[in-house]
């Protein structure tokens, strides 16, 4: 029979062991109000005894109200030789005035020797004494068994003895940690149940991801009868990461059937939240909530995806937040074309020469180094161009750029004048820039701004050059993608050119125009 499952947070603990991941008082305060309403059970804030930044995180923390979450304060058992009552690093776990309070202690004897210098006898009265300590000033009590994996393997006997040591002295939790990362979900599972039969009552389980298979190992445990699973939002932790809640509690609720009484549908928000206040730039492969998880390309999948998504989508996307996405590219076909036309408003018929022109111009165009899966608009246009629906605000009649370099007395000036016609009526304009493209930039909104006053709105939002066949060297042909926004929307153009400036060019205005083309 199973158990109910509890989701235990540590990212604003172990998730900041991370390298590169960290977070102010404040960051922190609002990761863990975010976590709240999202429904996680428990929130390890940090360790009272480690920083200034977790203390101040504690006492904010006391001041406020939670709706659902534990908020939970880390630390380790007492120090070999000193009384429990003595270690200033105990008393500062009761001064976080948490509800629940999480000790790690050792497990392997390999640590309590060799880097603890300690008795085994004596470990055991380190993890017994603190859980009696924590439980007499009446808080919940979760003891991590640190290196449980590893030390069973070597040590089972001891290993068990540990565990005892913490639930004999009251502890509310055992969670069994895989510290190193290592193990393989086989193993997992069956020291989890062997734990379980032992204690007489369920375990939680902590991994890392060294392996590749921390949420593998998590599931594991839960299988084997665990309660409770430890891990960190996108999977940031300690060298490779910890467990990916983000992963393991879709999986838990949507594939196993367990409840855990959360509503999933802000899954994608809650990860993205999070990498925004680390400033970690959101993994597009991220199963479930990255940009890719639903993204289908290849032709054979998109045919199938429009009659039937389950034959390419293993859950709904909405279920989790997300949504699905049809590329276009060299390996499309044309149900890639049929869906990217019919959402934006052109419908055609599957078959039809009009899909097939399509379809032929834009291999035609990839293999020449376009690349139009970040380029939804330049897309848009190659659909409307080569069905003569193009609706052209301005004509390009001839651009050019000169730039002058004076190396003794420093002075670098870049110009670029710019020809158009509107409406057959020729306008003239030159502008200075930071280099030819942003002068051409500033030319041509100059000549349009007074007959297009919206755009002013438009702004260059990315900017990305990228060398296709470097083997030609300065002859290399160059693809340019920019990504453009009136601060409601954003969309992305390409250019190719064996001249970079060219490339641009054609970017930009394929911007401009797609920009003109929509508010029409
Ligand atoms: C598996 C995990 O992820 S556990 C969490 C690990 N996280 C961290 O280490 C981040 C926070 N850590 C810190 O800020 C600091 O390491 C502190 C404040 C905890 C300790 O700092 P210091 O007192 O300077 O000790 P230092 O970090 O050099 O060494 C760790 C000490 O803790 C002892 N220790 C380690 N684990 C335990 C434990 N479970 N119980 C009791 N003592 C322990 C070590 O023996 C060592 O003590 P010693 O110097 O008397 O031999
Ligand atoms: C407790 C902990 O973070 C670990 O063992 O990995």
């Amino acid at each position: 029979m199973s158990v109910p499952v509890t989701i235990y947070d540590t990212t604003l603990r172990d998730g900041t062991q991370g390298t590169g991941i960290s977070f102010s008082t404040l960051d922190k305060i609002r990761v863990a109000e975010r976590l709240d309403d999202f429904g996680v059970h428990y929130i390890e804030g940090g360790w009272p005894g480690s920083n200034p930044k977790d203390a101040a995180f504690f006492q904010e923390a006391a001041k406020r109200t939670w709706k659902k979450a534990k908020i939970t304060a880390f630390g380790m058992t007492r120090r070999g030789k000193l009384k429990v009552e003595d270690d200033a690093q105990v008393q500062m776990l009761l001064d976080a005035q948490t509800p629940a309070v999480t000790i790690v202690g050792k497990t392997w004897p390999l640590h309590v020797t060799e880097v603890f210098q300690v008795s085994l006898e004596e470990n055991l009265a380190m993890i017994a004494d603190t859980v009696a300590y924590l439980k007499k000033h009446g808080r919940e009590v979760l003891y991590d068994a640190e290196h449980f994996f590893d030390s069973f393997r070597e040590d089972p006997e001891y290993s068990l003895k540990t565990v005892k040591a913490a639930s004999d002295a009251g502890a509310d939790l055992v969670v069994l940690c895989e510290t190193n990362g290592g193990a393989l979900p086989e193993w997992v599972e069956e020291v989890t149940k062997k734990v379980i039969a032992h204690l007489g009552k369920p375990v939680g389980i902590h991994t890392h991801n060294d392996g590749g298979v921390g949420v593998a190992n998590s599931l594991a445990a839960i299988r084997a009868g665990a309660c409770q699973v430890q891990g960190t939002i996108n999977g940031y932790g300690e060298r490779v990461g910890n467990c990916n809640l983000i992963t393991v509690m879709p999986n838990l609720q949507l594939k196993m059937g367990i409840d855990l009484g959360i509503d999933l549908t802000r899954l994608r928000e809650l990860s993205f939240f999070v990498d925004e206040l680390a400033n970690v730039p959101h993994d597009i492969r991220a199963p479930y909530v990255g940009l890719a998880a639903f993204t289908h390309k290849g032709g054979l999948h998109v045919h199938a995806v429009q009659k039937l998504a389950r034959t390419y989508e293993h859950v709904d996307p909405s279920l989790v937040g997300n949504e699905r996405i049809i590329t276009i590219s060299d390996m499309s076909g044309q149900s890639n074309v049929l869906m990217k036309a019919e959402a934006m408003g052109i419908p055609l018929v599957k078959g039809s020469p009009d899909v097939n022109k399509v379809l032929a111009e834009v291999k035609r165009l990839e293999s020449e180094g376009y690349e139009f899966e970040a380029a939804e608009a330049s897309f848009e246009l190659l659909i409307r161009r080569q069905l003569g629906r193009e609706i052209r605000s301005f004509d390009l009649i001839e651009y050019h750029t000169t730039h002058r370099h004076h190396p003794h007395n420093k002075v670098e000036t870049t110009e670029a004048t710019v020809k158009i016609s509107v409406d057959g009526e020729r306008v003239y304009t030159v502008d200075e820039g930071d280099g030819p493209v942003n002068a051409l930039d500033r030319a041509l909104r100059k000549a349009l701004l007074p007959l297009f006053p919206q755009l002013g709105n438009v702004r260059l939002e990315d900017y990305k050059v990228r060398i296709i066949d470097s083997g030609t060297g300065t002859a290399a042909k160059t693809r340019v993608l920019i990504v453009s926004s009136d601060g409601n929307r954003t969309w992305g153009t390409v250019g190719v050119s064996t001249n970079v400036i060219d490339a641009s060019w054609e970017a930009l205005v394929d911007s401009l125009e797609y920009f003109l083309m929509k508010q029409d």
